[in-house]
């Protein structure tokens, strides 16, 4: 195995918040203790895994490798951390304790993983430690916070574009909403290996190599109030070079439309016309406007609603202005709609404008009100402008939609049919808010040789000992079919040989398997002090989380009620547990 230097072209500089006192006291106060009862040799190999998926799921996504090895790399306590430290712990710390922390690197760990952007599965480890008890044990909250987050934040935004489908463009818009400035930068990194498209979040974009994207806030179109706002209304043509007043011709195309679109100019705010013909200036080849700032509400029959979105032209403008109260309306089956008539007229006559200025608009983005039945409206809008003025890119043009997007909203616009091009997705994405952690831990399975296992109550939490290795093997028709953890001692399974999978705590649960494929999950990826297999750049760590997904029956992703994933243990390595489990469960007595 050749060691691999890393410099900063491959991985990105780690957060300066991510170093050995990011960590919890009781890491240190152990190590202490260890150090004074002469654990200073023991050799322990500790594993870190979830108990349970994500999102009432069944597959989880492993992420947050990279920063792992980062700071395996960097692991030094600073001359300042080891004084805080002298200061902080209690006096009657001996200080040759602070000589021996002040030199410790991570050159005698082992680190063994599961390559970033795979799928997961409770129970199997993602990263398996070994090495010296107290380094090892030093290393166990950094470590678990580097891995949960990423992996649910990555599981998460696997899951949006899942539901999404792949045709849909995803944004991530969340950095205002982010668990922090730290929360926010991780969300956008992992989003993006999760399959989101591109972040709003620049730092991101500069440190990741993400895709930067965006359009503009309310606040740039209630910043213009009247026409007169407009500085300068001439733009050059993009291949004539001679200046075209965008004003003139948006109002022009303003009038033609409001025939056309039955909308008229006085409905349209003018305010909202000054900002969009400034920001097209600003941006001619890259316009996608903001269109719901002054969208009117109306009252609209809820049967008409339906219709328009089965693809009937049934919606009628006039519904809700004859001056019957909200309440009667309620009653009778109406129910509060917007439509986009400023923004929509505003936005067409600018793009036809530009159109004449040499450029193509790019879209609109709709932040609230019914988004299918908007997007619709939009979309057929487009269309009877590409019609009626022979212009076909303009039934393409984008349609973005925002507005506290999540899993349920995707699904239900789908089912209820869209225009929407792509999302732009904040608040649930970024803080996980279907499920806000990932419940990773850390345990120890072995020590100086000697395997461990840790008992409870609830059969869920015993850990499974030893020092073992773990395989994913794929049925006939090439999908993942179970993942299989063996002591390492053991024969790893071939393809074509039966393998029988038992259950790790049910004895009657088995399985024979005959894999026609069969991979070794762990590579070793730390080890003398050096990273010997280097990370996968975000782009590729993205494209292989698409394809482990693929590996997946589609029982096993779907959103409601999905088919678990198996997760076995060898024969061997069930006999070890139970004989294990014998001798460490106390005999109880009954009186
Ligand atoms: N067709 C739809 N089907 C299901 N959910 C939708 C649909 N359209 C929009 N939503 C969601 O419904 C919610 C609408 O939120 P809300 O009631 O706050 O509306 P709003 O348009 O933002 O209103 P306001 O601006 O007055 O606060 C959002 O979470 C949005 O994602
Ligand atoms: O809804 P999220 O999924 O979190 O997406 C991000 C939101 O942030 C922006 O506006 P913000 O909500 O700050 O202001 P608004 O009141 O104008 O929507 C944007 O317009 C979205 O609505
Ligand atoms: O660019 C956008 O449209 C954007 C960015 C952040 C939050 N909401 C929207
Ligand atoms: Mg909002």
């Amino acid at each position: 195995m050749s060691n691999v230097s890393l410099d900063d072209k491959t991985m990105a500089r780690q957060n300066g918040i991510v170093q050995p006192l990011l960590t919890d006291l009781y890491q240190i106060t152990m190590a202490y203790a260890y150090w004074k009862s002469g654990k200073v040799n023991d050799v322990a190999v500790f594993d870190l895994f979830f108990r349970t998926n994500p999102f009432q799921g069944e597959f989880t996504i492993f992420a947050g490798l990279e920063e792992c090895l980062k700071f395996l790399q960097n692991f030094h306590y600073s001359e300042s951390d080891i004084d805080y430290l002298r200061q902080t712990l209690p006096s009657t710390i001996e200080s040759a304790f602070f000589d021996y922390l002040k030199d410790l690197t991570c050159k005698d760990i082992i680190l063994s993983a599961i390559e970033e952007g795979s799928v997961a599965f409770p129970r199997v480890p993602l990263l398996r430690v070994e090495g010296p008890l107290i380094i090892a044990q030093l290393l166990e909250t950094t470590l678990l916070t580097l891995v949960n987050f990423a992996s649910l934040m990555s599981t998460n935004a696997a899951r949006y574009r899942m539901f999404a489908g792949k045709h849909i463009s995803l944004l991530e818009f969340g950095l205002r909403r982010a668990q922090g400035p730290d929360g926010g930068l991780s969300a956008s990194k992992y989003s993006y290996i999760g399959g989101f498209d591109g972040t709003s979040n620049v730092l991101a974009g500069k440190m990741f190599n993400i895709p930067v994207k965006g359009t503009h806030a309310h606040s740039f179109v209630t910043s213009f109030s009247t026409l007169d706002d407009i500085k300068c209304v001439t733009l050059q043509h993009a291949e004539t070079q001679e200046q075209c007043n965008l004003l003139e011709k948006s109002l022009d195309w303003r009038n033609r439309l409001s025939l056309i679109l039955d909308a008229s100019p006085e409905e349209a705010s003018d305010g909202e016309l000054a900002a969009l013909i400034s920001y097209a200036r600003a941006f001619p080849s890259g316009f996608l406007a903001l269109v719901d700032t002054y969208d009117v509400k109306r009252y609209r029959f809820d049967g008409l609603h339906r219709q328009h979105m089965n693809g009937h032209s049934g919606y009628n403008s006039n519904c809700g202005t004859n001056g019957i109260t909200p309440a009667i309306r309620s009653r009778c089956g109406y129910t509060v709609e917007r439509t986009l008539r400023s923004g929509l007229l505003n936005f067409c006559a600018v793009a036809l404008a530009l159109h004449e200025c040499g450029y193509t608009a790019v879209g609109i983005r709709i932040d609230s009100g019914d988004l299918a039945y908007l997007s619709v409206l939009a979309r057929d809008t487009f269309k009877k402008i590409a019609e009626t003025f022979a212009l076909p890119w303009f039934a393409k043009l984008t349609i973005v939609a925002s507005n506290d997007i999540n899993e349920d909203t995707i699904l239900s616009l789908h089912e209820q049919g869209h225009a929407i091009d792509c999302f732009g997705i904040g608040t649930h994405l970024v803080t996980c808010q279907r499920q806000p952690a990932l419940g990773c831990v850390y345990k120890l399975v072995e020590i100086n040789g000697q395997p461990r296992i840790k008992l409870s109550q609830d059969v869920g939490k015993v850990t499974i000992p030893g020092h073992k290795k773990a395989y994913r093997l794929f049925g006939a028709d090439g999908h993942a079919l179970i993942d299989l953890l063996q002591r390492s001692s053991e024969a790893a399974p071939e393809v074509g040989q039966k393998v029988l999978c038992r259950h790790p705590f049910q004895e009657s649960k088995r399985a024979y398997v005959i894999p026609s494929k069969v991979e070794h999950l762990y590579k070793i990826y730390w080890k003398d002090g050096q990273i010997t297999t280097a990370p996968k750049p975000l782009s590729e760590v993205r494209e292989r989380v698409q394809a482990s997904l693929r590996t997946l029956r589609q029982d096993i992703k779907r959103n409601l009620n999905p088919t678990p994933y198996k997760v076995a243990v060898s024969d061997d390595l069930y006999n070890f547990i139970h004989d294990l489990w014998l001798q460490n469960a106390p005999i109880g007595e009954l009186s």
